[in-house]
């Protein structure tokens, strides 16, 4: 137990794997984050709104893709500036874009090994690291099957498992449940959530669902503005004459979500 004290209502410890302060990221005319403020905790944090609410955009901050056009971005401890912080911070991220390149002539186990090399795990350790990440995703016996014979889901578990090969401090899933079918999807959202047991995970996702099943903090986005900072459970307290207590689940959060999108008379 940490000695430290905690705010956090979902009780994470009080220094974030990462952070960012009234981060505004323009494109050209669009303003597409807006002062945002938001810290990941260890566990799983979803980042829910619609298409086009700035999801992406503030997991490219997160990832040192890009830098804010103002305010700050902190992670795993370091201020996302600077050539040397930006390197050994990457060297700590497991990243899953929404559509992931791969060569569909390389075998699984050579895809993920290929992400170790990238990441920088020591040669003597990569057959070992990759073993793993691939246990962890349950593709271990379709290491040797090239990729592009692989079905979406298993796909899905290849892009999790090259973010994993290098033991990653913070793991950032960009819409990972986009394009599955319901049942991939419930042994997905398992497999999210039994990361975020051992890591810091951010999950970007349109879907109410998701959240409800995996996600224990959550912060909404909206037209760019960070909308709602909570835990699923105060989300769905959201949603119109819910009774105090009630379980959390798909439908309530879905309710709550859409009272914020109404009240805010954003787009979905
Ligand atoms: N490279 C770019 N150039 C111009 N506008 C962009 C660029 N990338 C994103 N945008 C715009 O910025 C806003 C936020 O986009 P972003 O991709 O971050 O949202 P998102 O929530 O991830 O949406 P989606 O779920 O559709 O990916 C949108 O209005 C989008 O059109």
């Amino acid at each position: 137990m940490s000695a430290h004290h905690s705010d956090d209502p979902a009780g994470a410890p009080a220094a974030p794997a990462a952070s960012v302060e009234g981060a505004t990221v323009r494109y050209r005319t669009v303003v597409a984050l807006d002062g945002v403020d938001a810290e990941f905790h260890p566990g799983v944090t979803a980042l829910l709104g619609p298409n086009g609410a700035g999801k992406t955009t503030l997991l490219s901050l997160l990832s040192t893709a890009r830098r804010p056009d103002s305010g700050t971005v902190r992670v795993l401890g370091e201020p996302a500036r600077g050539r040397a912080a930006t390197l050994r911070v990457r060297e700590r991220i497991g990243m899953l874009p929404q559509s992931f390149g791969h060569h569909p002539r390389f075998t699984v186990r050579e895809f993920v090994e290929y992400a170790a090399w990238l990441r920088k795990v020591p040669a003597r350790d990569r057959r070992q690291r990759t073993q793993e990440a691939l246990r962890l995703v349950d593709l271990e016996r379709q290491a040797d099957q090239r990729m592009g014979a692989l079905s979406g889901g298993m796909l899905r578990r290849a892009g999790i498992a090259q973010a994993m090969v290098n033991r990653p401090a913070l793991v950032l899933l960009d819409e990972p449940t986009v394009g599955l079918d319901p049942a991939q999807r419930v042994g997905f959202r398992t497999l999210v959530k039994d990361l975020g047991e051992r890591t810091s995970v951010v999950m970007s996702t349109h879907l109410a669902e998701d959240v409800a099943q995996i996600g224990t903090r959550v912060h909404v986005l909206l037209d760019g503005r960070m909308r709602f900072t909570g835990t699923a459970a105060e989300l769905c307290d959201r949603a119109p004459g819910r009774a105090a207590g009630a379980p959390v689940d798909g439908p309530s959060l879905e309710a709550g979500y859409l009272a914020l999108v109404q009240q805010d008379g954003a787009r979905v």
